[in-house]
């Protein structure tokens, strides 16, 4: 854990000497993490039927079965407007992709949801980090408002 100077309204290096370099997990870090995983899907080859919604020209049924569309585009749009809280909320929303693909296909050895088994793989095992340190980042920071509330 790191130390919470007491004079904690007073500016660095004030007179009453050094303060320490104080290291505080980031906790908007997993915006730009997101949005990194984001653009490296997008350059994958397996995001091509994903990145935009579904056009029900092509597919007229779709939106009979698939009753909450999502593509990366969305997600990528959601995160850039500040509509996301949390890395959560953004797996939520990819995750959704991935059912709806698995929901939709006729044959679960179709070349489009195939595709999207290698893309989940990908994101599941790049996620899992950047959540769990929001979730510590969250964590310290909290603690770091208890231990001010005890100094005042
Ligand atoms: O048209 C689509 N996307 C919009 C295109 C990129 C501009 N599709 C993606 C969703 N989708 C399936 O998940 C699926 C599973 C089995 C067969 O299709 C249907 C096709």
């Amino acid at each position: 854990d790191f130390c919470l100077q007491e004079e904690d309204t007073e500016a660095p290096g004030t007179s009453s000497g050094h303060r320490l370099r104080q290291v505080v997990p980031d906790r908007d870090a997993w915006k730009e993490q997101c949005k990194n995983l984001l653009n490296y899907i997008f350059e994958c080859e397996d995001s091509e039927p994903f990145r935009q919604p579904v056009d029900p020209q092509n597919y007229p049924d779709y939106h009979g079965i698939i009753d909450t569309p999502m593509d990366f585009g969305s997600v990528k749009k959601t995160l850039g407007e500040d509509r996301y809280e949390n890395p959560i909320e953004l797996c939520k929303d990819t995750r959704l992709i991935f059912a709806n693909a698995k929901a939709y296909t006729p044959n679960k050895r179709s070349k489009i949801y195939s595709m999207t088994l290698r893309l989940s793989a990908f994101f599941e095992e790049q996620i899992r980090t950047i959540i769990s340190e929001y979730k510590t980042a969250v964590k310290s920071s909290d603690s770091h408002k208890r231990a001010a509330v005890k100094t005042q």
